[in-house]
């Protein structure tokens, strides 16, 4: 609206309005031609509105002297000429008696603090003074009665992301009515309690002369969990070799326990006498005057359990393999185990010194399922082996050590210790007592740590064999005493600065579990893989096949193989003949997987477990409906692809700047509809000169969803405006298309 239209609409001065407008609005107008914005208009007019009611209410007000105890109304700027003249205004000064006070205070009344109102208002000019001669000639005297220089002065004040529409009022100290009018003019519909943005206030805080800051909240203990969590890498110059730590795994009575009796009991000499091998979850043997870490829990379970917790502490895995049975239903899974988990793996084809013993067949099932020997052009280390006989254990040992040579475990053993907890029990009598494997770093006695949601000061270590000792560097695994509760096997030990940050930690981590097996897990199911693909989170479909005959896992395996897509690798991990077990379960929940049975269901326990772990267990009697299911999930999991629809068309008539905004176009509609949802395509002369989604859509002064044909309204362009009078613009949307 232009200068002098508002002003024949206000029957008032087209000068005095520029005047008026330049000291309300704080911006500088040229003439009275110069057009201001709707919001600007509105501005004034409450301004003016102000000062009018302020008019009416005079004459009632003046008729009776009010008395206003709690209200200050004028600061100290007042001088006492200025009070006493006020006194001889009689009308507006009240003395009032305060208790205690020897002096009469003055008070000034309400019309006074029109007046100030008004003065701070309009904070004189001299050039301008005379110029609200007519409109304003009410006030004109007190402006000259009460010279107070009363300089704006800005508010400062802090709020977070939100802040609620009270508060705000109750910083910016104006009545909450005061401030929701300014948000509705905004075109925020809100009430009192509701919270606005820092955006939202910041417009807010101009208005009220307030300059609004957002204080960024930080959470120290996350910023510490958050650097405590980083995978903190040591330099290169500060690693030194530690020992490998290997787990044996295979088929049952294939000779795992025999096997880690005889390794020990092989390196046992080199070992300090009298040390009793204490249980404590794993060991360390010598040999060449080289360490081996041994996980004494044999066997996959162990090891996928504390995959399926994070917890990565294998450097090797050692598949036993009987020479006389071959390659069983657990050896493949142990197999799938390492595999997934990235872990080297080493053959010992075991029990050769049973004349049954066939090291071809052994090699020749196990290439069935991808591991080749060296000797047949594979890169598998397989070494003959008997237990029972102590043959083949030493060759076994050094292989181990080439592998971990060739692998190159190191850590920095001069820095504080990080380990992963392998076993945990509470002990009656000495409470809480936890094994650790350090991986990287020095644990002292008399440290403090954090374990998981536990924590404490380590009371004493012990060592495999039963031995007090004082410290414990990379691959050694140590027992400790001394924490505040028991964890869980896969917890990660951390040893921290002060007890202080390692408890609070441990009580934040041990709510946040809480709430964790309270809410739904972030395992993957059928059912959201379309979700956590558009997340990102899924990038493989993990599957795990179980099938009554061996013929079925190979058909279901070969036509998810098919299936896989750009977008998405299906990824069969695990096929295997029988019920859903447990270690299906164990395997589906480290390696984020789903588990299909074919004519075969779940165990109970298995499905207590799926349950605990939230594993997604599906089974079929039909192979084509399980491929239908996942070719569909399959589906979802698709990136969509898109189609451009056009909606409308609108000519822009004009352009408003809105302050903080930016310009808005006000458009008519001559074809279509724009929607708020759609997508602006900015033409000048039918040429694109700008894309982008749509900030604002108004008819007068409300948001609206859609403007149809022959409708007249306002529209600004997302972090654009360079929108001329004469342009055009284009509304479409995307729309999807199904595959
Ligand atoms: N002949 C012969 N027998 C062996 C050898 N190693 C183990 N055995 C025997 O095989 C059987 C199973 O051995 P374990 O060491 O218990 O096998 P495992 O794999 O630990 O068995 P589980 O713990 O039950 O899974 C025992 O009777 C052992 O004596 C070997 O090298 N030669």
């Amino acid at each position: 609206m232009r200068i002098y239209e508002l002003a024949k609409e206000l029957k008032m001065n087209s000068k005095d309005l520029v005047v008026l407008a330049e000291q309300e609005l704080g911006i500088t107008i040229k003439n009275h031609m110069s057009s201001i914005t709707d919001l600007e208009v509105i501005r004034l007019k409450k301004a003016l509105n102000i000062i009018n009611n302020n008019k009416k209410v005079k004459p009632a007000k003046s008729a009776k002297t009010e008395i206003i105890d709690d209200e200050p109304l004028v600061d100290e700027k007042i001088d006492l000429n200025t009070a006493k003249f006020k006194k001889v205004d009689k009308k507006i000064i009240t003395p009032v008696k305060k208790p205690g006070t020897a002096k009469p205070v003055p008070k000034v009344a309400d019309e006074d603090k029109s007046a100030k109102d008004f003065n701070q208002k309009f904070p004189k000019k001299n050039n301008h003074q005379n110029k609200f001669k007519k409109p304003f000639q009410p006030f004109q005297q007190k402006q000259q009665e009460q010279p107070v220089k009363k300089e704006i002065k800005i508010k400062n004040i802090e709020m977070e992301d939100s802040i609620v529409v009270r508060t705000l009022a109750d910083k910016l100290g104006v009545p909450v009515n005061a401030v929701i009018s300014k948000l509705i003019l905004l075109g925020v519909m809100c009430n009192m309690n509701q919270e606005i943005d820092f955006d939202t206030a910041q417009l807010i805080g101009e208005e009220f002369n307030a300059k609004i800051s957002k204080i960024e909240v930080v959470d120290v203990l996350q910023d510490l969990e958050d650097s405590l969590s980083k995978e903190d890498t040591d330099n290169e110059a500060d690693l030194i070799p530690r020992p490998p730590i290997v787990t044996v795994m295979g088929h049952v009575d294939h000779g795992k326990t025999s096997l880690l009796d005889a390794i020990r009991n092989t390196a046992v000499t080199s070992q300090e006498a009298g040390g009793i091998t204490q249980h404590i979850g794993a060991s360390q043997v010598e040999i060449n005057g080289k360490k081996i870490t041994l996980l004494d829990t044999p066997g996959h379970e162990a090891f996928t359990a504390m995959r399926a917790r994070g917890a990565k502490v294998t450097d090797i895995a050692i598949i036993v393999v009987a020479a006389d049975d071959g390659v069983m239903p657990q050896t493949i899974e142990a197999i799938n185990h390492s595999k997934a988990a990235g872990v080297p793996i080493i053959v010992a084809v075991n029990k050769i010194d049973k004349p049954t013993a066939n090291m071809d067949r052994v090699k020749q099932e196990l290439s069935e399922q991808g591991i080749i020997s060296e000797d047949w052009g594979g890169d598998t280390i397989f070494v003959p082996v008997s237990a029972k006989q102590h043959m083949g254990i030493e060759d076994l040992l050094e292989m181990i050590l080439l592998v971990a040579e060739v692998q190159e475990f190191k850590a920095n053993p001069n820095r504080s210790a990080k380990g992963t907890i392998i076993e945990a029990k509470l002990d009656k009598g000495r409470g809480s007592v936890a094994t650790v494997l350090i991986e990287k770093g020095t644990l002292n006695k008399g440290d403090v740590v954090l374990v998981g949601s536990a924590y404490g000061k380590v009371r004493a270590m012990f060592n495999s064999k039963g031995k007090k000792i004082n410290q414990a560097g990379p691959s050694v695994p140590v027992e400790i005493l001394g924490l505040s509760e028991t964890p869980q096997a896969g917890d990660i030990l951390m040893a921290m600065d002060n007890e202080k940050d390692a408890k609070n930690i441990a009580e934040k981590r041990k709510n946040k579990r809480h709430l964790e097996t309270m809410n739904a897990s972030s395992k993957v199911s059928l059912d959201d893989l379309f979700d956590r693909i558009q997340k990102g989170e899924v990038k493989d479909l993990n599957i795990i096949i179980k099938a009554d005959v061996s013929g079925s896992i190979e058909a279901v395996k070969q036509s998810l193989l098919k299936l896989s897509m750009d977008e998405v690798k299906v990824n069969p991990i695990h096929g295997g003949v029988g019920g859903i077990n447990e270690n299906d379960v164990m395997l589906a929940s480290a390696s984020n997987a789903i588990v299909i049975g074919f004519n075969v269901r779940p165990s109970i326990a298995a499905m207590d477990l799926a349950k605990k772990e939230n594993v997604d267990i599906r089974t079929y009697n039909i192979i084509y409906t399980a491929i239908e299911d996942i070719q569909q999930a399959v589906k979802g999991m698709l990136a969509p692809v898109y189609k451009e629809v056009v909606l409308g068309r609108a000519d822009v008539r004009q352009t408003f700047k809105v302050p903080n905004v930016g310009i808005v176009a006000g458009v008519y509609v001559t074809s279509g509809k724009i929607t708020r949802k759609s997508k602006i395509r900015l033409l000048r002369n039918d040429i694109v000169i700008h894309e982008g989604d749509i900030a604002s859509l108004k008819r007068f002064k409300d948001d609206v969803s859609e403007l149809n044909t022959g409708y007249e309204g306002g529209i600004g362009i997302e972090k654009y405006n360079d929108i001329k009078e004469g342009d055009s613009m284009e509304a479409y949307i995307m729309e999807e298309i199904k595959r």
